[in-house]
Parts: structure tokens; C-alpha cells; sequence
């Protein structure tokens, strides 16, 4: 991937919100279908080698939404990065002994639009356009904006919206994809992140930022979290047929272990096919303590965008674009919105282990392809 792209001139560092804006057109989107630079006007970024043919050990495992007969045997273990299969697990832990259907792909599978900046800062204005355009579709269809912020470090990368005189904020209506059972005022607090880097610098009316009420038992938090989203009106916040709530935008980190909100891997929170909102008791990342959407409600969203930047992101990148895992193993990859466009947000580390020349015409359903199986 290092090699499939370049950047020939480096992007400075901007310092102001006119030199993101500057930086913006910086992307590179690489489609389903196909890998294409996007003109001399974009990153500078160049595909430059041949496209090549997929490896024979890609794309064996066919996304189905059951096994009949259980686990296929290709499914204990993760391909290597040199694309043979890794040795099957003897693991007896999460992941293997479990209920075999507790997890499912969802069927179908989406194409997903992979953007992948010259760096980070160009990342953050490209993201900036992402929501700048969710919001202004779905203010002119209705007259309000919903948007689902994650925590850790998604938060920085919304610095590109601060001063736009075109986005309207005062029709935005804030929530959290998860927010951990800690004051406001704990730099734990998903709310404190954001209201520091962008809702204290944007027009939002505080009364439309809905924060998780704090001091209650974690359980309690999520009823009392859900029954504010509940409450909104349909004007605000559309239901689809199943009643699930159709989020405009949600904005996912994703941990180096392929966790999305706080829905870790192999966790019941994550195979949850019930409930907008829950409570996780027992986070594996500190705080213990969290509530969290749901997927299938991040899955009901319109527009739903992961965002991973920087080095530390890049195998957990490589590994949920290119290697379809056990389903739960990997949370990010049962992110599939049904109704909705899925992307991804990258700079040039988080990228750097891609293969992109092998995403060969049809190969980038997601996760993985739709490739029939070699073997049945
Ligand atoms: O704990 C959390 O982690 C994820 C990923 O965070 P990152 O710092 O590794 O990007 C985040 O998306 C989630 O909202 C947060 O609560």
C-alpha cells in the first residue's frame, strides 16, 4: 500500500480552519468496483502499479448469514498477512465454544467507499465535507440533523467543522454512540471530549446535545439514555419500518482490537439484535462502566462513516478490510448499514497496510467479498 500510493508533495501542517478547508479536496477514494486517483486537483495521490490478480487465498469464505453445518473449517483462524491461512484455533475461549449463531453477518453486504487521505489533517477537512453534507441533505429534507459521536480519538477529527458559516448547526441534534457511567466533568466522559473540541465552538443549542444523565446505576443510564432518544419526534428522528431509529450520521472510532462504540468483540452487548440502547457493565477497556447504541441501530443509520487515522490504526484497518473474520471477532465488520452508505476515513498510516492493487473488480463487498468459495 506504502507503494500504491504516494503523495508527491507532502501536505503542511494547517493551523487554521481556512488551510483544512485548503486541504480539503485531499482525498483519495478507492470504491468497491474500482481503484481510481481522483484527478490531479485531489491528494496528488497515484495508484501507480499494474493492478494485479487476487491472491488465490483471498476471498474463500463466502458471506453468508449461516453455516448449516456450523463453522466452516477455513473460519478457525485469520488469513496470514501473506495470505495463506493461519492455523486453526484450539481455542476453547470466546470466539469458538460459544452459542455458533450468536453472531451472524448481516446478510447482503455493502460496498463500502474507502477515503484515504495524504494525512491526517487532510483526514479531518475531508471528514468535515463527510458531515457538512450529511447535514445539509438531510436539514433540506427535513429540517434537522442527527448526528451519533464516538469518543477516544475520533473527537479531535472533527476540528475541521469548527467555523463553518455553512453547515447549520442549530438544527443539529447531538447524541453519543457510547458514552461511559462517569460525570460530565470526568475526562473519561465521551460529552466532556466533544463539548471541549467542538460542541462549546459550534451553535448547537444545548438542550438538542443529549448527554447521558449522570449518577445513575449503569442500567438505569441506558433506559433513561434510550428514553431520550425515544422521545425525540419522527420529525427529528425517522423510525424505519422495524421501528429502529434512522440516525443521519454516525461517526465511529474503531479500537485496535476492531471494537465500534462499546461493542467489544465477542461480547452479548455486540450480538444484541434487541434494544436501541445498553448497558456494559464490564468494558474491557477502562472504564468498565458504559451504555452504548446498539447495531442494529448504528446499522438503520443513512450515513455511517469509520474513522481511523494515524499508524496504530493500521493493522486493525488492514485486518477489517481485507480479512473476513469469525463474525463478532472483529465488531467493526458487522457494521453494515442496511438503508444507509458505509464508509471508511483514512490517512496514509492507517492505510499503509492495504493491499490495495489486489482489490481486484467485485472483491470489496464488505466484509470481504462475495466471491464464491473455492470449496464448498
Ligand atoms: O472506548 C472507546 O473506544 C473507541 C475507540 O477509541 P480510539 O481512541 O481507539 O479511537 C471509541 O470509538 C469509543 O467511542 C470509545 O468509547
Amino acid at each position: 500500500m506504502a507503494a500504491a500510493l504516494r503523495a508527491p508533495c507532502a501536505l503542511s501542517r494547517p493551523s487554521t480552519v481556512s488551510q483544512f478547508r485548503q486541504q480539503r479536496t485531499g482525498a483519495v477514494a478507492v470504491r468497491a468496483q474500482k481503484v481510481e486517483a481522483q484527478g490531479a486537483a485531489a491528494s496528488g495521490a497515484v495508484l501507480d502499479q499494474p493492478a494485479r490478480q487476487p491472491s488465490p487465498a483471498i476471498n474463500l469464505i463466502q458471506p453468508v448469514t449461516r453455516w448449516p453445518e456450523g463453522i466452516p473449517p477455513a473460519m478457525g483462524g485469520h488469513f496470514m498477512p501473506s495470505g495463506a491461512a493461519a492455523p486453526l484455533s484450539q481455542s476453547k475461549g470466546p470466539g469458538i465454544d460459544i452459542h455458533p449463531l450468536m453472531f451472524t453477518y448481516p446478510a447482503g453486504g455493502n460496498d463500502v467507499a474507502v477515503q484515504i487521505y495524504d494525512s491526517d489533517f487532510a483526514a479531518v477537512a475531508g471528514l468535515a465535507e463527510y458531515v457538512a453534507k450529511a447535514s445539509a441533505e438531510a436539514i433540506a429534507a427535513r429540517g434537522a440533523f442527527t448526528i451519533a459521536l464516538s469518543g477516544g480519538s475520533l473527537v479531535k477529527s472533527l476540528a475541521g467543522l469548527v467555523g463553518r458559516s455553512d453547515v447549520d448547526f442549530s438544527k443539529w441534534w447531538v447524541l453519543f454512540v457510547d458514552e461511559r457511567n462517569v460525570p460530565l466533568s470526568s475526562d473519561d466522559s465521551n460529552y466532556k471530549a466533544a463539548h471541549a473540541e467542538l460542541l462549546r465552538k459550534v451553535p448547537v443549542p444545548a438542550n438538542q446535545v443529549l448527554a447521558i444523565k449522570e449518577g445513575l446505576p449503569v442500567q438505569q443510564a441506558a433506559t433513561h439514555y434510550a428514553g431520550q432518544l425515544l422521545e425525540l419526534p419522527a420529525s427529528v428522528l425517522p423510525r424505519t419500518a422495524d421501528a429502529w431509529p434512522v440516525l443521519d450520521c454516525v461517526l465511529l472510532g474503531v479500537g485496535p482490537d476492531g471494537h465500534i462504540a462499546s461493542l467489544f468483540p465477542n461480547r452479548k452487548e455486540t450480538a444484541a439484535t434487541e434494544g436501541w440502547v445498553l448497558p456494559v457493565s464490564d468494558s474491557p477497556k477502562p472504564p468498565a462502566e458504559r451504555i452504548t447504541l446498539t447495531l442494529p441501530v448504528i446499522n438503520a443509520a443513512k450515513n455511517v462513516a469509520v474513522v481511523a487515522l494515524g499508524q496504530g490504526k493500521a493493522e486493525v484497518v488492514q485486518r477489517a478490510l481485507e480479512v473476513q473474520s469469525l463474525p463478532g471477532a472483529l465488531p467493526v465488520q458487522l457494521v453494515q448499514p442496511a438503508g444507509g452508505k458505509l464508509s471508511w476515513v483514512l490517512d496514509q498510516a492507517s492505510a499503509a497496510k492495504l493491499r490495495i492493487p489486489e482489490w481486484a473488480e467485485g472483491s470489496k463487498k464488505f466484509p470481504r467479498s462475495e466471491n464464491p468459495p473455492k470449496s464448498a
